[in-house]
């Protein structure tokens, strides 16, 4: 379980996160909304121990996030900006994010990941794809060393609405099937109505938390 306790974050006077509380169980698909510059973001790469907290406490299992160097091998990020080797082939660039894996996958795992992503396009130098297509190749690198948590912030702009589809009936299996905790954030409020259980709306006006709950959606107070 992922456990958020009372936690804050601050840049300089700005305060972004007011003493949130949450928690998420293997197998849920969080959803994580708010208007721009709200917070999400930064509060995904708390959880990917990328940004530290200003106050509060997390935990996932039994590891506290004082110990990043054991999380972050159960902790899988996609970035808003896209993080790949643009000179290489898709091929090359998860051989790659391979090496740097824990975990160890053949060729043909990998190459199956990006077919999950609904990308065939493994001998193509990345800078000839487009940008829904380096999206799908970020999130199978992502997954490469398969991990409990995954963080995926504005995963599929940019993404073509059937595959976007076929990548959140993807994620729905790694949760129920593996027991993965997924935490995704999106505009679209049709996917984030779609594929959340549980959503988290961060800052103060109501405009999301009335949407969600006119579509009968589980609105968790932070
Ligand atoms: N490194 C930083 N230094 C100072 N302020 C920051 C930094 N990163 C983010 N902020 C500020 O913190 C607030 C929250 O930003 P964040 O990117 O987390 O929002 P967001 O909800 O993800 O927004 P968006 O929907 O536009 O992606 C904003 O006011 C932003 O300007």
């Amino acid at each position: 379980m992922l456990k958020v306790h009372d936690l804050s974050k601050n840049y300089g006077s700005r305060k972004v996160l007011q003493n949130l509380h949450f928690q998420v169980q293997p197998g849920e698909i969080l959803g994580l909304v708010g208007e721009n510059g709200a917070g999400k973001s930064t509060l995904l790469q708390i959880l990917a121990t990328l940004q530290k907290q200003t106050s509060g406490k997390v935990t996932l299992g039994e590891v506290s996030y004082d110990d990043k160097k054991k999380l972050r091998k159960q902790i899988g990020f996609v970035p808003q900006d896209i993080a790949i080797w643009d000179e290489f082939t898709v091929e090359e660039n998860m051989i790659f994010f391979e090496k740097l894996a824990w975990g160890r996958k053949t060729k043909e795992q990998l190459r199956q990941l990006c077919l999950d992503m609904k990308l065939d396009r493994w001998k193509e130098p990345v800078k000839a794809l487009s940008g829904g297509m380096k999206r799908k190749l970020n999130i199978a690198i992502s997954l490469i060393h398969d991990p409990k948590l995954l963080l995926l912030d504005e995963p599929t702009v940019g993404i073509d609405l059937k595959s976007r589809k076929e990548i959140g009936g993807y994620l729905q299996r790694l949760a129920t099937d593996e027991g993965k905790i997924i935490i995704y954030t999106s505009h679209d409020m049709d996917e984030i109505i779609t594929l959340c259980d549980r959503i988290v709306c961060i800052g103060e006006d109501p405009f999301y938390k009335n949407l969600l709950e006119d579509a009968g959606k589980t609105i968790i107070s932070v």
